[in-house]
């Protein structure tokens, strides 16, 4: 019987600003993706009984809720077919920690299945699904760098740079709609164009929800002052986690060899190309 093994990578904000809010309380983002090499892994099999089974369940997480499985579903939905699946589970990725492991997960589950299931749903219809899902799932089922606009879902593909980055986890957690709803956010950034954002690169980026999430979350803004001693360090998304680039791979090491107790972290080398669609284009 045919398995697929997949990655699910994680992705960073390397800068993101707010610039709006849409009637449906949405914010309207600009922001610039990019994959890492680290992420979840999920191992997929067919079942002709249509049951989707996902093993090991989230702690947190009930079945019914988890992306993996409500994606596998809408996909069942979408396309009529009949099909059910096996999912093995391996989670590496902090949940609420800004690096999308819900949303990686769903993307390679929809491209995980479209393929076990032999679908060939274009890109656009697997995007117009995913989106239900999370608005970082369209980035990660295009598979590139990319420039968002709207709430995530106008891509455009870019080449970023590709350092080394350190990411720490602070060991909170950051809800993103308590970060959307709080008032002291800013929403009025002016929107630049993309060649203005990738003018200069990474000094001059930044993250409009830092200043909140610094302010709601005490042990985050200490991980940004930890990190920012050492390195430049940056909030990715709504957080919790933060991110600081570095030159070289013993550099990176050398600053989690130096970690506090109560801060996990993980080094990765920024990627254009999301591991997953390296490894289904093999
Ligand atoms: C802002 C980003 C940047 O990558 O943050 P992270 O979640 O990765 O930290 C994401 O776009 C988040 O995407 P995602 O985590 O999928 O958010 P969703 O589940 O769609 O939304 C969670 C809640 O956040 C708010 N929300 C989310 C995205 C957005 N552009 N505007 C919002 O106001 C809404 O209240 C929504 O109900
Ligand atoms: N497969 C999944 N992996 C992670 N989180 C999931 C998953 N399915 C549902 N969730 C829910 O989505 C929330 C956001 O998760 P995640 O994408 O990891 O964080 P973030 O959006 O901050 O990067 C989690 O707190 C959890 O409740």
């Amino acid at each position: 019987m045919q398995e697929l093994v997949l990655p699910a990578p994680a992705k960073l904000n390397r800068m993101l600003h707010i610039t709006g809010r849409r009637p449906d309380g949405y914010h309207e983002l600009q922001t610039l993706f990019q994959f890492l090499d680290h992420g979840d892994e999920l191992r997929m099999r067919c079942r002709e009984d249509g049951a989707v089974h996902l093993s090991p369940a989230l702690d947190t997480v009930p079945d019914e809720a988890n992306l993996i499985v409500r994606a596998a579903r809408l996909l069942q939905a979408e396309s009529g077919c009949p099909l059910g699946a096996d999912i093995l589970l391996t989670k590496r990725l902090p949940m609420g920690g800004g690096l999308g492991g819900g949303s990686s997960d769903a993307a390679t589950t929809l491209l995980g299945l479209d393929r076990l299931w032999q679908l060939g749903l274009s890109l656009e219809r697997l995007a117009a699904v995913g989106l239900t899902l999370g608005a970082d799932v369209p980035v990660f089922l295009h598979g590139r760098a990319a420039w968002a606009e709207g709430i995530g879902e106008r891509l455009t593909a870019v080449e970023l740079d590709t350092p080394w980055f350190v990411v720490v986890h602070p060991g909170v957690s950051v809800a993103t709609a308590a970060v959307f709803g709080a008032t002291q956010l800013t929403r009025d950034t002016p929107p630049i164009t993309m060649a203005r954002a990738l003018q200069g690169g990474a000094p001059g980026w930044r993250n409009d929800c830092e200043p909140t999430v610094r302010s709601l979350y005490p042990r985050v803004a200490a991980a940004l002052d930890w990190l920012g001693a050492r390195a430049p360090a940056m909030l990715t998304g709504t957080g919790a986690c933060v991110f600081a680039r570095v030159d070289t791979q013993a550099e990176a090491q050398r600053i989690v060899a130096e970690l506090p107790g109560d801060y996990t972290a993980f080094t990765a080398r920024g990627l254009n190309l999301s591991p997953l669609h390296a490894a289904l284009n093999r």
